[in-house]
Protein backbone atom coordinates (compact mmCIF):
# COMPACT_ATOMS: atom_id res chain seq x y z
CA UNK A 1 0.00 0.00 0.00
CA UNK A 2 1.40 3.19 -0.60
CA UNK A 3 1.62 5.52 2.39
CA UNK A 4 -0.63 8.70 1.97
CA UNK A 5 1.56 11.82 1.94
CA UNK A 6 -0.54 14.48 3.73
CA UNK A 7 0.10 17.68 2.65
CA UNK A 8 -1.24 21.00 4.90
CA UNK A 9 -1.49 22.53 1.13
CA UNK A 10 -2.08 20.13 -1.95
CA UNK A 11 1.19 22.01 -3.86
CA UNK A 12 3.03 18.92 -5.12
CA UNK A 13 3.26 18.95 -8.69
CA UNK A 14 1.01 16.06 -10.17
CA UNK A 15 3.00 14.76 -12.25
CA UNK A 16 5.96 14.54 -9.71
CA UNK A 17 3.24 13.05 -7.53
CA UNK A 18 3.47 8.85 -8.71
CA UNK A 19 8.01 9.09 -7.87
CA UNK A 20 7.09 10.91 -4.75
CA UNK A 21 5.04 8.59 -3.53
CA UNK A 22 7.04 5.66 -4.70
CA UNK A 23 9.70 7.25 -2.80
CA UNK A 24 7.72 7.41 0.25
CA UNK A 25 6.77 3.85 0.74
CA UNK A 26 10.60 2.60 0.40
CA UNK A 27 11.43 5.43 3.06
CA UNK A 28 9.20 4.16 4.84
CA UNK A 29 10.13 0.16 4.35
CA UNK A 30 13.49 1.14 5.08
CA UNK A 31 12.78 3.61 8.24
CA UNK A 32 11.26 -0.56 9.24
CA UNK A 33 14.35 -1.89 8.64
CA UNK A 34 16.55 0.63 9.95
CA UNK A 35 15.19 0.60 13.25
CA UNK A 36 15.52 -2.98 13.78
CA UNK A 37 19.43 -2.71 13.62
CA UNK A 38 20.72 -6.04 13.70
CA UNK A 39 17.54 -8.13 13.75
CA UNK A 40 17.06 -6.98 10.21
CA UNK A 41 19.66 -8.31 9.44
CA UNK A 42 24.01 -7.19 8.91
CA UNK A 43 23.22 -4.00 7.54
CA UNK A 44 26.22 -2.27 7.37
CA UNK A 45 28.28 -5.27 6.19
CA UNK A 46 30.56 -4.49 3.61
CA UNK A 47 29.40 -6.39 0.41
CA UNK A 48 31.77 -4.67 -2.90
CA UNK A 49 33.06 -1.22 -4.05
CA UNK A 50 30.59 1.25 -6.11
CA UNK A 51 32.32 2.66 -9.10
CA UNK A 52 34.11 5.49 -7.29
CA UNK A 53 35.89 2.57 -5.30
CA UNK A 54 33.25 3.53 -2.35
CA UNK A 55 33.04 0.61 -0.04
CA UNK A 56 29.37 -0.26 -0.47
CA UNK A 57 27.50 -1.88 2.72
CA UNK A 58 24.73 -4.35 2.03
CA UNK A 59 22.03 -1.76 3.21
CA UNK A 60 23.33 0.85 0.23
CA UNK A 61 22.67 -1.70 -2.66
CA UNK A 62 19.02 -3.01 -0.98
CA UNK A 63 18.26 0.81 -0.34
CA UNK A 64 19.52 1.33 -4.69
CA UNK A 65 17.46 -1.67 -5.48
CA UNK A 66 14.30 -0.89 -3.81
CA UNK A 67 14.28 2.41 -4.97
CA UNK A 68 14.80 0.87 -8.64
CA UNK A 69 11.83 -1.31 -8.35
CA UNK A 70 9.59 1.17 -6.99
CA UNK A 71 10.09 3.92 -9.34
CA UNK A 72 8.74 1.79 -12.51
CA UNK A 73 5.64 2.86 -13.79
CA UNK A 74 5.82 5.97 -11.49
CA UNK A 75 6.82 8.63 -15.17
CA UNK A 76 10.22 8.48 -14.38
CA UNK A 77 12.65 7.21 -17.47
CA UNK A 78 16.14 7.65 -15.71
CA UNK A 79 17.41 6.73 -12.53
CA UNK A 80 21.25 7.79 -11.77
CA UNK A 81 22.43 6.31 -8.65
CA UNK A 82 25.91 6.76 -6.71
CA UNK A 83 25.44 2.92 -6.47
CA UNK A 84 25.43 1.86 -10.22
CA UNK A 85 28.09 2.68 -13.24
CA UNK A 86 25.82 4.00 -15.49
CA UNK A 87 22.41 5.64 -16.14
CA UNK A 88 19.53 3.15 -15.85
CA UNK A 89 16.36 3.05 -17.77
CA UNK A 90 13.15 2.98 -16.36
CA UNK A 91 9.69 3.77 -18.17
CA UNK A 92 10.49 4.43 -21.75
CA UNK A 93 7.79 7.01 -22.42
CA UNK A 94 8.51 8.55 -18.52
CA UNK A 95 9.03 12.34 -18.98
CA UNK A 96 11.26 12.67 -15.47
CA UNK A 97 15.09 11.81 -14.73
CA UNK A 98 15.38 10.79 -10.86
CA UNK A 99 19.47 11.19 -9.37
CA UNK A 100 19.46 9.26 -6.17
CA UNK A 101 21.71 8.67 -3.27
CA UNK A 102 20.39 5.88 -1.88
CA UNK A 103 21.61 5.37 1.42
CA UNK A 104 23.79 8.37 2.65
CA UNK A 105 25.98 8.18 5.74
CA UNK A 106 26.12 4.46 5.70
CA UNK A 107 29.68 4.62 7.82
CA UNK A 108 26.98 5.35 10.43
CA UNK A 109 24.42 2.38 9.85
CA UNK A 110 25.89 0.13 12.44
CA UNK A 111 26.04 3.01 15.12
CA UNK A 112 22.84 3.95 15.30
CA UNK A 113 23.42 7.59 13.82
CA UNK A 114 20.94 9.22 11.24
CA UNK A 115 21.57 8.21 8.23
CA UNK A 116 19.27 9.10 4.67
CA UNK A 117 18.82 9.11 0.98
CA UNK A 118 19.11 12.03 -0.97
CA UNK A 119 17.63 12.78 -4.18
CA UNK A 120 16.51 15.08 -6.83
CA UNK A 121 13.71 15.15 -9.68
CA UNK A 122 14.51 17.10 -13.33
CA UNK A 123 12.97 16.50 -16.70
CA UNK A 124 14.42 13.93 -18.72
CA UNK A 125 16.50 14.36 -22.25
CA UNK A 126 16.54 11.83 -24.88
CA UNK A 127 20.58 11.46 -23.80
CA UNK A 128 20.47 9.31 -20.32
CA UNK A 129 23.48 10.48 -19.32
CA UNK A 130 23.44 14.20 -21.09
CA UNK A 131 20.17 14.43 -19.07
CA UNK A 132 22.00 14.73 -15.19
CA UNK A 133 24.93 16.50 -16.46
CA UNK A 134 23.17 19.93 -16.36
CA UNK A 135 23.31 22.48 -14.00
CA UNK A 136 20.95 22.55 -11.08
CA UNK A 137 18.73 25.26 -12.81
CA UNK A 138 17.25 22.19 -14.28
CA UNK A 139 16.12 21.02 -11.37
CA UNK A 140 12.37 20.42 -10.82
CA UNK A 141 12.21 19.02 -6.93
CA UNK A 142 15.24 17.89 -4.77
CA UNK A 143 14.94 16.52 -1.38
CA UNK A 144 15.82 13.88 1.60
CA UNK A 145 14.31 11.62 4.01
CA UNK A 146 16.42 11.62 7.40
CA UNK A 147 16.06 8.22 9.13
CA UNK A 148 16.95 8.87 12.77
CA UNK A 149 14.80 9.45 16.25
CA UNK A 150 12.00 10.21 13.40
CA UNK A 151 12.03 9.78 9.87
CA UNK A 152 11.05 12.65 8.03
CA UNK A 153 11.11 13.84 4.40
CA UNK A 154 12.19 17.37 3.40
CA UNK A 155 11.04 18.60 -0.01
CA UNK A 156 11.14 21.61 -2.16
CA UNK A 157 9.58 21.70 -5.53
CA UNK A 158 11.00 25.01 -5.93
CA UNK A 159 8.75 27.46 -4.10
CA UNK A 160 10.29 26.98 -0.59
CA UNK A 161 10.99 23.74 1.49
CA UNK A 162 8.31 21.83 3.23
CA UNK A 163 8.51 18.76 5.96
CA UNK A 164 7.23 15.78 6.48
CA UNK A 165 7.46 13.58 9.48
CA UNK A 166 6.50 10.06 9.02
CA UNK A 167 3.53 8.81 11.61
CA UNK A 168 4.36 5.38 12.44
CA UNK A 169 0.47 4.59 13.77
CA UNK A 170 -0.70 5.45 10.23
CA UNK A 171 2.31 4.81 8.26
CA UNK A 172 1.84 7.71 6.27
CA UNK A 173 3.94 11.23 6.19
CA UNK A 174 2.30 14.31 7.86
CA UNK A 175 3.43 17.55 6.73
CA UNK A 176 4.25 19.65 9.73
CA UNK A 177 2.71 23.27 9.58
CA UNK A 178 6.20 24.90 10.45
CA UNK A 179 8.37 26.27 6.98
CA UNK A 180 12.09 25.27 7.19
CA UNK A 181 14.25 27.96 6.49
CA UNK A 182 17.56 28.36 7.91
CA UNK A 183 17.90 30.32 11.14
CA UNK A 184 21.06 33.01 11.04
CA UNK A 185 22.09 32.92 14.51
CA UNK A 186 24.29 29.61 14.79
CA UNK A 187 27.68 29.84 15.82
CA UNK A 188 28.26 25.92 14.44
CA UNK A 189 30.31 25.12 12.33
CA UNK A 190 30.41 21.45 10.87
CA UNK A 191 33.98 19.98 9.47
CA UNK A 192 35.74 16.56 9.44
CA UNK A 193 38.71 18.66 11.46
CA UNK A 194 40.79 15.34 11.35
CA UNK A 195 42.05 16.66 7.68
CA UNK A 196 43.42 19.90 8.86
CA UNK A 197 46.71 19.29 7.74
CA UNK A 198 45.56 18.95 3.88
CA UNK A 199 43.39 21.91 3.38
CA UNK A 200 44.70 25.19 1.03
CA UNK A 201 45.64 27.79 3.07
CA UNK A 202 41.80 29.88 2.93
CA UNK A 203 40.36 27.00 4.43
CA UNK A 204 42.70 26.44 7.11
CA UNK A 205 42.09 30.41 7.86
CA UNK A 206 38.25 30.13 8.23
CA UNK A 207 38.33 27.39 10.85
CA UNK A 208 41.45 29.25 12.76
CA UNK A 209 39.43 31.98 13.50
CA UNK A 210 36.49 29.72 14.27
CA UNK A 211 39.13 27.83 17.21
CA UNK A 212 40.47 31.08 17.97
CA UNK A 213 37.30 31.73 19.14
CA UNK A 214 36.56 35.00 21.47
CA UNK A 215 40.46 35.60 21.26
CA UNK A 216 40.14 36.10 17.86
CA UNK A 217 39.35 38.01 14.78
CA UNK A 218 35.92 36.41 14.74
CA UNK A 219 35.66 38.13 18.64
CA UNK A 220 33.17 35.39 19.63
CA UNK A 221 33.00 31.26 20.64
CA UNK A 222 31.95 28.81 18.34
CA UNK A 223 31.04 25.26 18.43
CA UNK A 224 31.76 21.92 16.15
CA UNK A 225 29.47 19.03 15.03
CA UNK A 226 30.62 16.38 12.59
CA UNK A 227 28.20 13.73 12.35
CA UNK A 228 29.73 12.62 9.07
CA UNK A 229 25.81 12.10 7.84
CA UNK A 230 25.29 14.36 5.26
CA UNK A 231 21.54 14.71 5.56
CA UNK A 232 22.28 14.54 9.40
CA UNK A 233 24.53 17.85 9.20
CA UNK A 234 21.51 19.55 6.67
CA UNK A 235 19.02 18.19 8.73
CA UNK A 236 20.75 20.17 11.84
CA UNK A 237 21.56 23.43 9.95
CA UNK A 238 17.99 23.81 8.16
CA UNK A 239 16.79 23.48 12.30
CA UNK A 240 19.26 25.91 13.80
CA UNK A 241 21.69 27.32 11.00
CA UNK A 242 25.44 27.07 10.96
CA UNK A 243 27.53 26.12 8.70
CA UNK A 244 28.77 22.79 6.79
CA UNK A 245 32.53 22.13 4.64
CA UNK A 246 33.82 19.30 3.16
CA UNK A 247 36.49 21.08 1.35
CA UNK A 248 38.52 19.55 -1.35
CA UNK A 249 41.99 18.75 0.31
CA UNK A 250 45.35 17.29 -0.50
CA UNK A 251 44.92 13.64 -0.09
CA UNK A 252 44.74 11.36 -3.23
CA UNK A 253 41.22 11.44 -4.33
CA UNK A 254 40.57 14.36 -2.83
CA UNK A 255 41.23 17.31 -5.12
CA UNK A 256 37.45 18.11 -6.01
CA UNK A 257 36.74 16.82 -2.15
CA UNK A 258 34.79 13.72 -1.05
CA UNK A 259 30.94 14.49 -1.81
CA UNK A 260 29.10 13.90 -5.77
CA UNK A 261 27.60 16.77 -7.63
CA UNK A 262 24.45 15.31 -9.17
CA UNK A 263 23.48 13.15 -6.00
CA UNK A 264 24.72 14.93 -3.09
CA UNK A 265 25.81 18.64 -3.80
CA UNK A 266 23.14 19.64 -5.76
CA UNK A 267 20.00 18.56 -4.59
CA UNK A 268 21.01 19.88 -0.90
CA UNK A 269 22.18 22.78 -2.55
CA UNK A 270 18.83 23.51 -4.09
CA UNK A 271 17.17 22.48 -0.27
CA UNK A 272 19.17 24.87 1.13
CA UNK A 273 18.80 27.95 -1.43
CA UNK A 274 15.43 27.66 -1.16
CA UNK A 275 15.52 27.67 2.87
CA UNK A 276 17.39 31.02 2.56
CA UNK A 277 20.97 29.51 2.78
CA UNK A 278 23.81 29.63 0.27
CA UNK A 279 25.47 26.52 -1.40
CA UNK A 280 28.58 26.62 -3.16
CA UNK A 281 32.19 25.11 -3.86
CA UNK A 282 33.69 27.32 -1.92
CA UNK A 283 33.73 30.05 -4.13
CA UNK A 284 31.28 29.42 -6.92
CA UNK A 285 27.62 28.95 -6.44
CA UNK A 286 27.14 25.19 -6.90
CA UNK A 287 23.39 25.34 -8.68
CA UNK A 288 25.51 26.66 -11.37
CA UNK A 289 27.82 24.02 -11.52
CA UNK A 290 27.92 21.61 -14.40
CA UNK A 291 28.94 18.09 -13.83
CA UNK A 292 31.28 16.74 -15.85
CA UNK A 293 30.54 13.20 -15.25
CA UNK A 294 28.12 11.24 -13.34
CA UNK A 295 29.71 10.79 -10.36
CA UNK A 296 32.10 14.01 -10.19
CA UNK A 297 32.51 15.35 -6.90
CA UNK A 298 32.88 19.27 -5.60
CA UNK A 299 34.25 20.78 -2.44
CA UNK A 300 31.19 21.76 -0.63
CA UNK A 301 29.94 24.46 1.38
CA UNK A 302 26.49 25.85 2.69
CA UNK A 303 24.36 26.46 5.53
CA UNK A 304 23.83 29.72 6.88
CA UNK A 305 24.03 32.82 3.97
CA UNK A 306 26.48 35.03 6.11
CA UNK A 307 28.61 32.25 6.65
CA UNK A 308 29.25 30.69 3.23
CA UNK A 309 29.89 34.05 1.91
CA UNK A 310 32.88 34.07 4.54
CA UNK A 311 34.40 31.68 3.55
CA UNK A 312 34.10 33.15 -0.44
CA UNK A 313 36.00 36.18 1.29
CA UNK A 314 38.73 34.04 2.69
CA UNK A 315 39.33 32.69 -0.58
CA UNK A 316 39.82 36.37 -1.65
CA UNK A 317 42.49 37.54 0.70
CA UNK A 318 45.97 38.03 -0.27
CA UNK A 319 48.35 35.18 0.62
CA UNK A 320 49.90 36.76 3.08
CA UNK A 321 46.63 37.49 5.17
CA UNK A 322 45.84 33.84 4.92
CA UNK A 323 49.25 32.14 6.05
CA UNK A 324 49.51 34.95 9.11
CA UNK A 325 48.51 33.73 12.38
CA UNK A 326 44.71 35.03 13.25
CA UNK A 327 46.28 37.28 15.46
CA UNK A 328 47.63 39.13 12.58
CA UNK A 329 44.99 38.80 9.76
CA UNK A 330 43.16 42.20 9.14
CA UNK A 331 40.06 42.30 11.42
CA UNK A 332 37.53 43.28 8.62
CA UNK A 333 36.69 39.98 8.72
CA UNK A 334 35.51 39.89 12.75
O1 LIG B 1 34.13 10.08 6.52
P1 LIG B 1 34.26 11.49 6.05
O2 LIG B 1 35.44 11.73 5.15
O3 LIG B 1 34.18 12.48 7.17
O4 LIG B 1 32.99 11.75 5.07
C1 LIG B 1 31.70 11.91 5.55
C2 LIG B 1 30.82 12.25 4.40
O5 LIG B 1 30.73 11.11 3.55
C3 LIG B 1 29.38 10.75 3.35
O6 LIG B 1 29.08 9.70 4.23
C4 LIG B 1 29.28 10.28 1.91
O7 LIG B 1 28.05 9.72 1.66
P2 LIG B 1 27.82 8.14 1.40
O8 LIG B 1 27.64 7.46 2.73
O9 LIG B 1 26.56 8.21 0.59
O10 LIG B 1 29.00 7.63 0.61
C5 LIG B 1 28.57 11.98 3.72
O11 LIG B 1 27.28 11.67 4.17
C6 LIG B 1 29.41 12.61 4.82
O12 LIG B 1 29.26 14.00 4.85
MG1 LIG C 1 26.14 10.28 0.51
MG1 LIG D 1 25.42 6.78 -0.33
Amino acid sequence: MMPKLAQTQPRIPTDLAPAIGALCKVAADLSHLISRGALGGALGANVGENTDGDTQKALDVMADEAFFAALRGTGVRWYASEERDAVAGLDPDGALALAIDPLDGSSNIDVNVSIGTIFAIQPAQDDAEATFLRDGHALRAAGYFIYGPQTALVISFGAGVRRFVLDRESGGFEETPDIPSIPDTASEFAINASNYRHWSKPIRAYIDDCLAGADGPRGKNFNMRWVASLVAETHRIMSRGGIFLYPADQRAGYAQGRLRLVYECLPIAFLIEQAGGKATTGTRRILDCVPDHLHARTPFVFGTADKVDRVTSYHDLPEQEVSALFGNRGLFRA
